[in-house]
This record gives structure tokens, sequence and C-alpha cells, in this order.
């Protein structure tokens, strides 16, 4: 039986023991039941297992549990070197060394340990390591187990040497999947990436989400830090949350390169697929610094499991053409954008505000200075914002042909409650479940990446039905990040009902027909208006 969170004594429920070599791991625990065990070798997360004690990382069967090699599967950290793109070994070396506990980490922020069990991990370059990278560092690890069963790594890398020096980085994450054919991963459409099976060469990401039919190996620049990884026969789906990681790794070595690997099983591409937070194209450099560390990087694995069964119809198609055409003309659009549309103006560069210079047949126009926002007065506005929210439409009704999206209904027979929207008050109808927040959450972070508009999180709301019990309510609350409401108020000026709808809740309106029509004079209706009034 589960534990409360609030009785949970997370310190107890870290625990240190030693592995088979001697070398210490830590494991975390949380009061539901899910736990990670974490290996001072490479400060590796090692295993990660949700409620129902599912293993979600991937470790290969044939891994070699032995220092100084790095194990196949769990999070090896690469660092200072991502791959072999430097005068390093593959993926550097802190993934091969062996970490310390770190007694006295400086602190963090408390929402970093409220309610988790964690373990600060330390890792200082030996005098060997010295040799081949003349850089003194700290790099201070943090992985904590959340309630809600999310593993959060959080690394903090100090420049302790005299010079500046500079490193890429990356959460090697080895997910655990059913079969990558039935895998996609979301968010990461219409990117540019770099393939590492062809020089690095830079293509454009042209699907309209990632699946696997071959080997894959690429690396995928500027990405929105939120990045689903879809597992369609387990119906579970991965939320990574990153901070700091500019770019995704996505590896699977499929069937002829995982013959060649020594650690790692034949057909175990099958069950693997990595999805990596990381610092690549553009290195970090790190001054020295003699207080706080300057570079921070956080991490956050979510896994939710849907607790529905979907569904595929005939509509899939459909789906899946619209998706690929909105995708199409973004790719396309996304080239000539800068031709047409000036750096300097809004919507469309986020951070922007619009003070000048708009392009005229791509001249720029004298400076003018907007005496209306540019929001609430230009006429163009609402058509532009109704187009993009179009796209949120599309995105729910493919996934729902996808069978990625189960819309509630009032009864059997009623359509499917999906959204209503009118210019930008947009209604979200969706079943209360981790697995269907965290797909919104994807979803609206997408919407805003290619908008370039932004959630007011303040001003939205999300209201539960009385069914749904205080812990889920919590783990959705945290997941949208938005607050909890018992009343919807008005929609469109129009009171919106939470509970069963009877005659005296339409009064309001008779009462307001009925005022308007004492102003008017019958007498003046011709036969065919009384008739209609009537
Ligand atoms: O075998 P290693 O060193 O753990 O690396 C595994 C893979 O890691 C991935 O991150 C790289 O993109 C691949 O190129 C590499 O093959």
């Amino acid at each position: 039986m589960g534990h409360s969170a609030a009785v949970w004594d997370y310190r107890a429920a870290t625990e240190i023991t030693k592995d088979w070599n001697g070398v210490e791991k830590i494991v975390l625990r949380s009061p539901r039941g899910a736990s990670a065990r974490v290996s001072l070798h490479g400060g590796q997360v090692t295993s990660w297992r949700n409620d129902q004690g599912e293993e979600l990382l991937f470790t290969s069967s044939k891994a070699i549990f032995k220092p100084p090699k790095a194990v196949r599967g769990g999070i090896p950290i690469c660092f200072p070197q991502f791959g072999n793109c430097g005068s390093l070994e593959q993926h550097g070396f802190a993934r091969n060394k062996i970490w310390t506990v770190d007694e006295n980490p400086p602190p963090l922020s408390p929402n970093d340990s409220h309610a988790k069990s964690f373990i600060d991990l330390l890792l200082i370059p030996s005098e060997e390591d010295l040799k081949c990278w003349p850089h003194s560092f700290e790099f201070r690890l943090r992985v904590s187990l959340a309630a809600d069963e999310s593993l959060a790594l959080i690394s903090r890398i100090r420049n302790v040497n005299g010079k500046p020096f500079s490193f890429s980085f990356a959460y090697h994450t080895y997910l655990s999947v059913s079969d990558i054919s039935e895998v996609r991963i979301e968010g990461l459409e219409t990117l540019d990436y770099l393939d590492n099976l062809c020089q690095k060469e830079r293509f454009t990401e042209q699907g309209d989400a990632i699946t696997f039919e071959s080997e894959v190996d690429r690396v995928y620049l500027g990405s929105p830090n939120v990045v689903a990884v879809l597992d369609h026969e387990r119906k579970r789906t991965y939320v990574i949350r990153k901070d700091g990681l500019p770019d995704v790794v996505v590896w699977n070595p499929w069937e002829k390169k995982s013959k060649s690997m020594v650690d790692f099983g034949d057909d175990e591409y099958k069950q693997m697929l990595c999805v990596d937070g990381a610092v690549i194209k553009k290195p970090v450099t790190l001054k020295p610094v003699v207080a706080e560390p300057d570079f921070s990087i956080h991490g956050k694995w979510r896994s939710a499991k849907l607790k529905v069964e979907t569904e595929r119809d005939s509509g899939h198609i459909r789906g899946t053409r619209w998706a690929q055409l909105s995708t199409h003309l973004t790719v396309h659009l996304r080239c000539k954008m800068n031709a047409i549309i000036g750096q300097e103006q809004v919507g469309f560069i986020a951070g922007r505000s619009i003070i000048d210079n708009v392009l005229w047949n791509g001249v720029p126009t004298k400076k003018f200075r907007p005496i209306r926002s540019i929001r609430q007065g230009c006429p163009l506005s609402p058509y532009l914002f109704v187009l993009c929210i179009e796209w949120l439409g599309h995105r729910f009704h493919g996934s729902i042909s996808a069978g990625e999206w189960n819309p509630i209904r009032l009864s059997r027979t009623d359509p499917n409650l999906l959204h209503l929207f009118f210019a930008n008050d947009p209604v979200i109808f969706s079943q209360a479940d981790l697995f269907h927040s965290g797909i919104l959450k994807v979803f609206l972070s997408n919407f805003c990446e290619l908008s370039g508009h932004k959630v007011n999180a303040q001003k939205t709301n999300v209201f539960f039905s009385s069914g749904v019990n205080e812990s889920l309510r919590s783990d959705i609350n945290i997941i949208l990040g938005f607050q909890e409401v018992n009343d919807l108020c008005h929609y469109l000026e129009v009171p919106l009902f939470h509970r069963r709808v009877i005659n005296s809740n339409l009064d309001f309106l008779v009462k307001r027909v009925c005022s308007r029509l004492s102003s008017w004079d019958a007498k003046k209706l011709s036969f065919a208006g009384r008739v209609t009034l009537a």
C-alpha cells in the first residue's frame, strides 16, 4: 500500500548500499512505491521504476558493470564532450569515473528538495583527467524522485580554473519502449538537425512526428523545452522537460549497428530509444567563478500512463494528412519568413514588441510609432490569431485520429467534446489523467513555439468534475501549472453550468429577452414579424 506524501520521511527513503563491484549505489523511493537507483560509477541513474514497479529506463542484458566502462543503459552523463567531436574519448570521461556523495552541496531552490527523495553527487577531476583535459571543475549532480514518480536531474558545473573552458553535454537517456516501431516523438517536428549518419550534415525535419524504421542518430537543434515520447503499445508517454539544454539527441542503433556493439543484444534496439537533452551545437563556455556556479541545467522526466484504451478509426488518414499538410506549410513558410517579415516585427519573434520597421515589397518603410496596441487595435490581429488557433484545433483532431487522444463525451451517443474556440478564448475538454495532461501541455507548448504566443498561466483555469480525487488533481495541476477553480464563471458572457441544468438556471435569459421585447412597439411589426416573434 502507498503512503501519503505528507507523512513520508524523504530522508529515510534514500538508502545507500553497494553493488557487486563494491561501488556505492543509492536507491531513492517515493511514497507510492516508485524508485530510482543511482550509481557512483558515472553518477549514472541505472533504474527508474514507476508506482507499479515497471522499469522505465532501458539497460542492456549485456551491459558491462565494471568501471571504467560506462554501463549501456540508464542515463549516462556525457561531459565534457558529447560524441567524438573533440580530442577526448567518446562522450567524455564523466560517465566512466567514480563520483562521490556530495555531503555539503550549495543550496538549490526549495522546490528542488521539497517532497522529493534526492541525492547530491560530486565529480572533481583526477590528476589523470587533468592531463587529457587541463581544466579544474566541480560537477554537482542532484538526482531527485518526486511523489508523482517524476525523476529530475540537475547538473551544476563550476569552473575553478584560472581560464575559461568550453564543454558539450548530454543526459544520454535510454528510455525503455515496447517496440520501437510503435513509438513516436513529438515536439521536434519542423526543427533542423545534424545527421551523424551523414557526416553531421544539416537537414530540416519534414515528418509530422518522428517515427522509426531504420538507424537514427541525430542532433535536433534549438528544440522546445518539452518533448514527448509516445509508446502506443504500452499506452505510456514520457514527457521530457529541460532547461538550459537547447539540443535533443535521438538515437537508435537499429539492427546492423546493434550487432557490432559488444555490450548490446542483437535485438535490443527494439526495446530502447535514446532521447537526450543536450548542449552540443554551441558548447557552453564557462568563466572561472569565485562564489556561485554560473551554469546549471535541469532535466525532468515524467512518465504518465494512459488508463483508457484507444481506438483507431477511418479518420486516421484524413487526420494524418491534415497534420502533414500543416507541417509542410510551416517548414516552407519558415524559410521565407525572414524575407517577408522584418526582424523587428512582433508576434513572430518571441520577446519583441513592435515599434517600427515593416517590409513593404521587400523594402523597409519609414519608421513609425503605432498609436494603438497591435493586439487590441489592429484589425488584422483577430484574423491572425484565428489562423494560429486553427493549428491547435487540427493538432487535437489529428491526435484523435492517430489514437493518441481520447476525447470525452457527455453520453454514448453525443459527439466528441474537444474544444470551444472563440477568438482568443479557448476552452479545452479532457479526461482528467496524467497522460492527457502531459499531451495537452506538449500541444500548448508547441503552439506557443510555432505562433509566438504565450499562455497566460494566471488567466488560465482548470476545472475538475466532482469524481476526480485530490491527489490526481494535484498531479495534474503540477503538470499544467494553471490554477484550479471551482467555477469557470462565464464564457462569452454566458454563465457556464457545472451541474445538471434545470429550467430556473435559464430564467435570466427569459428575463433578458422579455425586457428587450418590452421596449419594442408590437403595433409597428408586420403580421409576418409578429408570427416570427411568437
Ligand atoms: O557507444 P556509446 O559511446 O555509448 O555511444 C552510443 C551512441 O550515443 C549517441 O548519443 C550517439 O549519437 C551515437 O553516435 C553513439 O553511437
